[in-house]
């Protein structure tokens, strides 16, 4: 019991967390933050055992988790109706039921914004490396095969005054078609709505989907995981890219049907393809995409950089505290402020 009486509040960190986070858990009078030992903190809570810490008594009153637990309607019935509030570290909510948090009343937070410019970053580098094949380079250096100069040695495609395609103008689509101007690219976009005036400050043009898929030289979904968007790039969108065009994925795996994706690539219906996200993850280093030489993937790590990963980790926290302090978290999930 606290001080003042108030029963502290219980916040179950489901794994290891940036200092720059903790810190803030720790500042706020009250708090009782609950987070497991070294190792089992370095690795993602198994749902079991969330599952179970949630429904144990005396409960928490709030979650703060990561992109890699799955937050579900038994999952939260586990937890009952102790908990107020859920907090991810991530921009991506599609690991949380967020209608199923809604009808259980909690709020609910996520970290957008302090990324933007760093994952925009990263898409630009996959995006450069994919279309100038750098890890197919590294590679015949590291291997010992560096073959001697000759005309079209290890060329790849031109990224400057490319026409790109990007399927969903949000904060990072934006950011990425901000970059893409300075290569001096064609920027077409596709989205639910139309935003011309937000576009053209970024030069984006609005297309069809399908228009999209056909004119672009490099295509780039950075829409949100819905069951729209599952799948989105199949058979039939690759059917409609050029076949000199390059897909790159750094918004969830999900999105790309991996089987058409290898048919893609191995039948030359279309270029290349840089994903930063895959289904599994991690995925096994025995899947039939790793072994393509046309395939650059790396492992969810667009936003890691350490001083992103912080701000992420401090709006994380922030969300929390909030929620103690029974205001409206700083950084809601779209459609949960109560
Ligand atoms: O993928 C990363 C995130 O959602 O933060």
């Amino acid at each position: 019991m606290a001080a003042n009486g108030a029963e502290p509040w219980r916040v179950l960190v489901t794994r290891n967390f940036p200092e720059a986070g903790m810190s803030i858990l720790r500042e706020e009078p009250n708090l009782e933050v609950v987070i497991p030992d070294e190792p089992e903190a370095s690795d993602a809570m198994p749902y079991d055992k969330m599952k179970a810490m949630l429904s144990e008594a005396p409960g928490y009153d709030a979650l703060l988790c990561f992109l890699t637990d799955k937050i579900d309607p038994p999952l939260l019935d586990a937890a009952g109706s102790r908990l107020k509030t859920i907090s991810t570290m991530s921009v991506g909510f599609n690991h949380m039921d967020v209608d199923a948090g809604k009808e259980r009343g909690l709020t609910m937070g996520h970290t957008p914004d302090v990324l933007t410019n760093t994952v925009a970053d990263f898409i630009l580098g996959m995006t450069i490396s994919t279309m100038r094949r750098i890890p197919a380079g590294v590679k015949v250096v590291k291997d010992d095969v560096w073959g001697k100069w000759a005309p079209l040695y290890m060329c790849g495609r031109d990224v400057h005054h490319a026409t790109v395609g990007i399927m969903g103008l949000g904060r990072i689509g934006m950011a990425v078609a901000k970059r893409l101007m300075g290569f001096d690219c064609e920027i077409l976009y596709s989205d639910a709505f139309r935003m011309d005036e937000r576009a053209a400050t970024v030069g984006a043009t609005y297309v069809e989907f399908d228009d999209l898929l056909a004119r672009s030289d490099i295509v780039i979904p950075l829409c949100p995981l819905t069951p729209e968007t599952t799948g989105l790039f199949g058979a039939d969108a690759f059917g409609k890219m050029k076949e000199t065009a390059v897909l790159i994925n750094c918004s969830r795996g999900e999105i790309v049907n991996q089987d058409a994706l290898y048919d893609a690539l191995t039948s030359g219906s279309i270029w290349a393809a840089g994903l930063d996200v895959t289904v599994p993850e991690p995925l096994p280093a025995s899947d039939k995409l790793v072994a393509l030489e046309n395939c650059v993937i790396v492992p969810h790590m667009a936003s890691a950089t350490v001083a992103c990963r912080e701000d992420m980790a401090r709006i994380a926290a922030r969300n929390v505290v909030a929620a103690h302090r029974g205001e409206k978290l700083p950084h809601a999930v779209p459609g949960t402020t109560k």
